[in-house]
C-alpha cells in the first residue's frame, strides 16, 4: 500500500502536525511520526486544508465541449484544490432526466480528478413550466440531492412549492438561482449609479431579494429546505438573516468573485467582468464578507462558468455573462477573508469544505482531517504572492477577471482518495 507523509503542515491552520496516508486514507495525524516506506512531503510553514468542495460549477458537458468538459473542469477543480463538484444542468442537453445526469456522473467517474456529483434540472428544459423527474434522477445512479434551473429563475411560485415538497421525501435540496425575470428584462449589469452613468440596462437588487423573500416563505410553509445561489446584495443577506433567525431552513452561498469585484470595473466595458448576478457595489461586497463570517451566508461557491473567447471577446452587450473561478477561488478568499482578520483557515475549512458537502448529501469529502477518514485534502502554500496568469489554467476557457492581479496563496498538493492529482502545484 502506498504511504504518504505530509509532514509539518498546520492542519486547518493550526498547530504543525504530520499526517500519514496509506492507500485511500488517513491513517494517523500526529507529530513525530515514522517516516519509514512512505514518501515525504514537507510541508513546513504551509495550510493542510481538507478537499474542497464546490457546490456550484458549471462543466459545460454534454453540449459546450468547446468551452469545457468534464476532464478540463476537473483538472481545473483538482488544481484549485478541490476534491469535489457539483455540476450545474445547464447543458444540451439540460440534465433533466436519469440519462443526462448519469451521462455526467459516469464522465465524472472516468476523469479521475475530482469527484463530480450532478445537480438535476428542477424543471424541463429550465423552462420553468413542468417538473423534471425529480425522484428518477435522485434514485439513479448519479443519486442526485441538489435541483437547480441556474442561469434560469424558478420563477413560478406553485412550480417552486412542488418542487420543494417533493424532495422533502429525499432530503434534497433546490438551490434556487434568485432572478426575477420581468424585473430584469435587458439588464446589462446593477443598477445603480454607474449603469445610470453608462446608460446600460441596470439589474436592480429587488430582483434578487424579492425572488430570496418570497422562497425562503415557501420553504418555511411547505417545511422544507431551500439553497440560495450566490447572494450578491446587502437586501439578500438581511432577508436570509431574517428567515434564519425564523428557524427557516434555508442555506446560502457567495462566489468569490462577489467577495472583491464591484460595479466600478464595468466602467472599462470589458465583458469579462459581465455576470449574473452583477458585480455590485462597494456596500454590498461588505456585507457579503461580514455575512460570510458571521455564518448568515453558508459557503463559497465558484459559479465556475467558462466561456469560449468569442463569446467574451466581443462587445459589452452582445457578451455572454459568467467567469472562470475554480482555479482562483482560494487565493480570492484568502485575500478577502483570512487577510482581513474575517475569516481563520477552520472556518476557510467549514465553508469551503465541511458545509458544501452537508449542504449537498455529498458523503467521503467534507470530512475531518483525522485517522480513517478518506485522504481528500489540499496543501495550500498561503506566503505564496504572484500574478494570476490565465495561460496556466487547467480550464479550457479563460474568461477570469483577475488577470495580472496579484493574489495570495497556491495550492501546492491536492490528494484524492490518497492519490495527489496536483504535486508542486501542477497537474500529476
Ligand atoms: N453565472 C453566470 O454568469 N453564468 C452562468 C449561468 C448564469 O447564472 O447565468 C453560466 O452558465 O454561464
Amino acid at each position: 500500500m502506498t504511504k504518504i507523509l505530509i509532514r509539518g503542515a498546520k492542519v486547518l491552520g493550526g498547530e504543525p502536525q504530520d499526517v500519514l496516508i496509506e492507500g485511500e486514507t488517513i491513517a494517523e495525524v500526529g507529530t513525530g511520526l515514522s517516516t519509514e516506506g512512505a514518501q515525504v512531503i514537507e510541508a513546513g510553514g504551509k495550510i493542510l486544508l481538507p478537499g474542497l468542495v464546490d457546490l456550484h460549477t458549471h462543466l459545460r458537458e454534454p453540449g459546450r465541449e468547446d468551452s469545457e468538459t468534464v476532464l478540463t473542469g476537473t483538472r481545473a477543480a483538482a488544481s484549485g484544490g478541490y476534491t469535489a463538484v457539483f455540476a450545474m444542468a445547464n447543458t444540451f442537453p439540460v440534465a433533466d432526466t436519469a440519462g443526462v445526469v448519469e451521462q455526467v456522473w459516469r464522465l465524472g467517474k472516468e476523469s479521475g480528478y475530482c469527484d463530480v456529483q450532478p445537480i438535476g434540472a428542477v424543471t424541463v428544459g429550465l423552462e420553468g413550466k413542468q417538473l423534471s423527474e425529480l425522484g428518477a434522477m435522485h434514485d439513479s445512479a448519479a443519486g442526485v440531492t441538489v435541483f437547480s434551473d441556474d442561469g434560469k429563475c424558478v420563477d413560478d411560485a406553485v412550480i417552486m412549492r412542488r418542487a420543494l415538497e417533493y424532495v422533502k421525501a429525499f432530503g434534497g435540496v433546490i438551490a434556487q438561482h434568485a432572478q426575477e425575470p420581468r424585473l430584469t428584462e435587458g439588464a446589462q449589469m446593477n443598477e445603480g449609479v454607474v449603469s445610470a452613468e453608462l446608460g446600460l440596462g441596470g439589474w436592480p437588487a429587488v430582483a434578487e431579494e424579492s425572488v430570496i423573500a418570497r422562497d425562503v416563505l415557501l420553504a418555511e410553509h411547505v417545511g422544507s429546505r431551500v439553497h440560495i445561489c450566490h447572494l450578491s446584495t446587502a437586501g439578500s443577506v438581511e432577508i436570509v438573516r431574517w428567515a434564519k433567525s425564523r428557524g427557516i431552513d434555508v442555506t446560502a452561498e457567495v462566489t468569490p468573485h462577489h467577495l472583491l469585484l464591484t460595479d466600478e470595473l464595468v466602467r472599462s466595458y470589458n465583458p469579462v467582468y459581465k455576470v449574473n448576478p452583477p458585480l455590485r457595489t462597494e456596500r454590498d461586497v461588505m456585507a457579503l464578507r461580514e455575512a460570510l463570517a458571521d455564518g448568515t451566508i453558508d459557503i463559497v461557491a465558484t459559479d465556475h462558468a467558462p466561456h469560449p473567447h468569442e463569446d467574451k471577446d466581443c462587445e459589452w452587450a452582445a457578451a455572454a455573462m459568467g467567469m472562470v473561478g475554480l482555479e482562483t477561488a482560494l487565493s480570492v478568499v484568502q485575500h478577502t477573508m483570512v487577510e482581513t482578520g474575517l475569516l481563520d483557515w477552520a472556518g476557510v475549512a467549514e465553508r469551503m469544505s465541511f458545509k458544501p458537502a452537508r449542504i449537498g448529501s455529498l458523503a467521503g469529502h467534507g470530512r475531518p482531517i483525522a485517522a480513517g477518514e478518506p485522504a481528500n485534502l489540499t496543501l495550500v502554500d498561503s506566503a505564496y504572492r504572484g500574478l494570476v496568469d490565465p495561460a496556466g489554467f487547467a480550464s479550457r476557457s479563460r474568461n477570469t477577471p483577475y488577470e495580472g492581479r496579484e493574489l495570495p496563496g497556491r495550492v501546492t498538493h491536492t490528494f484524492l482518495r490518497g492519490r495527489a492529482t496536483v504535486v508542486d502545484g501542477n497537474l500529476a
